[in-house]
């Protein structure tokens, strides 16, 4: 699992792993690629079913009956600019669920980030950060919740995210700085190709909270947005079987 505590697909370290150049978004859709994914789905849910349900009968009922989203915070974390907040609503309208995005909330209580980190530094911005996403995560009930791309970096909320199903998206940085805007990243304005280093200095934390690892420069939003509902659907945490 490529370092990943729990179980679920992972489609490798995009910046480690030589590729070829990746196609034009949106992806044309790509059958035998849209085959081996919705197989690598399948095999996440069923890996992480309930102790006792792994057998084909229950699977198959619990797909007939319609898998529930799990009572609490699906969580979408990973790097800048990677989807977080445009395929977190788009699941979340898949789901007939609420979308919260933890940067948004920020905002709304301190006012812009980038001013924010100016006038107070990170450090700040970290501390309150943290407040923020707990406050969203002792809500109950079935939502998406995206958190800003620094999150995973302050370890109470890594602690917290051990409770919730914790999908990771991860890109490129030559997708990045294709199709993102950069001037609202405070991180990257200045510098776009620190995106590359801020990654593997977060990758650790990142495959550390991550049930599943989604590519966001592979396929377009909707298709993603299908399997990533499709697997929280199924998910249930280990912690849920005792
Ligand atoms: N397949 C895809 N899935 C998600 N986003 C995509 C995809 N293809 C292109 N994008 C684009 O990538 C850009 C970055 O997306 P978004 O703002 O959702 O990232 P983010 O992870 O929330 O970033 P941040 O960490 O800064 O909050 C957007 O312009 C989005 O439309
Ligand atoms: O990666 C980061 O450190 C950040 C990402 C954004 O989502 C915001 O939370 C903020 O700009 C910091
Ligand atoms: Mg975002």
């Amino acid at each position: 699992m490529n370092g990943h505590r729990r179980a679920g697909r992972d489609t490798g370290p995009p910046a480690s792993k030589p590729k070829p150049a990746p196609p034009a978004r949106p992806t044309p859709p790509n059958d035998g690629q849209q085959a081996r994914d919705a197989a690598a789905d399948q095999a996440a849910a069923a890996r992480n079913a309930p102790a006792g349900s792994r057998g084909r009968s229950r699977r198959r009922r619990r797909r007939r009956g319609g898998a529930r989203l799990p009572d609490r915070a699906v969580v979408f974390v990973g790097p800048m600019a990677a989807g977080k907040t445009s395929l977190g609503k788009r699941v979340a309208r898949e789901l007939g669920v609420p979308f919260i995005d933890t940067d948004a909330v920020f905002v709304r209580q301190y006012g812009p980030i980038t001013e924010f980190f100016e006038r107070h530094g990170e450090p700040e911005f970290r501390r309150l950060e943290a407040e923020v996403i707990a406050a969203e995560l002792a809500t109950g009930g079935g939502r998406i919740v995206a958190l800003g791309g620094g999150a995973v970096l302050t370890e109470s909320t890594r602690r917290l995210l051990a409770e919730h199903p914790v999908v990771l998206l991860m890109t490129t940085q030559e997708a990045v700085l294709r199709t993102a805007n950069l001037s609202r990243r405070p991180l990257l304005r200045d510098d776009p190709e620190a995106w590359g280093r801020i990654l593997e200095e977060r990758r650790p934390l990142y495959e550390e909270v991550a049930d599943v690892t989604y590519r966001t420069d592979r396929a377009t939003k909707e298709q993603l947005a299908r399997r990533v509902a499709q697997w929280a659907r199924s998910f249930r945490k280990r912690s849920d079987n005792a």
